[in-house]
């Protein structure tokens, strides 16, 4: 009989050494080979090195093109001060302190998207980002990692979602172009992506990209993601100010909650649900 520590799936890398039956990706999912040229990778942003325009221009393309980008060198001393104890132990005082910031910083990103959409700045500051989550992943060493995956092929039913990768162990991958293309990690950088909701707001110029986790056969990786999502009641649509008559809207309205309920019924499959 399996004891409870067993169970733990970060005690496996001690008990198992191979994965899981139900752990098994159908080989159509498994992880194959991985770009990593440089002009397939993701951009970065030193957001203490440049003046607003240049960040909101970059942050903007690289929405654009890839639904992903990293921000480095964020200057808040605050945050950095709350980033730091925060690697060090995750206790609520300190949850709470760290997602201000990051509250901030999300809000931050959105006003410098919508000025580069056209949408007021003032756009996400209401029921739309009302609801943020905060979620820690601990992907243990894996016996094989060419059989599974830590996090399956997903875009983030989110507006948008800031992650903090470990600080040296790859695991991230962006679909893009029919290739994945591996997230850096970067210490005290963030990585930025686009969700399927901003995706729909901006009736489809933002790309809320498809990502997954792989994992090693070595070295424990752990990251923690904060989710900005609106309250249920939402109305999720696209921006009446992106739409006309030469460019009508591509998607369905419907609340935050059935949204939820058709991506969690409907998993990748959702696309086809948001057609309008
Ligand atoms: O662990 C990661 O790097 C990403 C996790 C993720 O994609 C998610 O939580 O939605
Ligand atoms: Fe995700």
């Amino acid at each position: 009989m399996e004891t409870l520590d067993n169970m733990f799936v970060s005690n496996w890398s001690n008990v198992r050494s191979s994965v899981p039956p139900s752990y098994i990706q159908p080989i159509e999912n498994r992880p194959g080979n991985v770009i990593s040229s440089s002009c397939k990778a993701i951009p970065v942003i030193d957001f203490g090195g440049h003046d607003r325009d240049y960040i909101a221009k970059y942050i903007l393309k690289a929405s654009e093109e890839f639904g992903f980008f990293q921000v480095s060198k964020i200057t808040t001393t605050s945050l950095s001060h709350s980033l730091y104890i925060f690697r060090m132990l995750l206790i609520s005082e300190v949850v709470g302190k760290y997602t201000q910031e990051l509250r901030k910083l999300g809000l931050k990103i959105l006003e410098l998207l919508c000025e580069g959409i056209g949408l007021d700045q003032e756009y996400f500051c209401g029921e739309l980002v009302e609801n943020p989550a905060l979620t820690a992943h601990h992907y243990p060493p894996c016996p094989n990692p060419s059989l599974t995956l830590g996090v399956v092929k997903h875009r983030d039913p989110s507006i948008i979602t800031i992650l903090l990768q470990d600080e040296k162990v790859h695991g991230l991958q962006v679909h893009k172009d029919g290739e994945w293309i591996e997230v850096e990690p970067i210490p005290n950088a963030f990585v930025v992506n686009i969700g399927l909701l901003l995706q729909i707001i901006s009736n489809g110029r933002l790309i809320g990209a498809e990502h997954r986790v792989v994992t090693n056969s070595s070295t424990p990786r752990t990251s923690v993601a904060y989710f900005i999502y609106p309250s249920p009641e939402s109305i999720i649509e696209p921006s009446k100010d992106l739409v006309n008559e030469n460019n009508a809207p591509i998607y369905k309205s419907m609340t935050f909650g059935e949204f939820r309920m058709n991506f969690f019924n409907k998993g990748a499959n959702i696309e086809a649900e948001l057609l309008s």
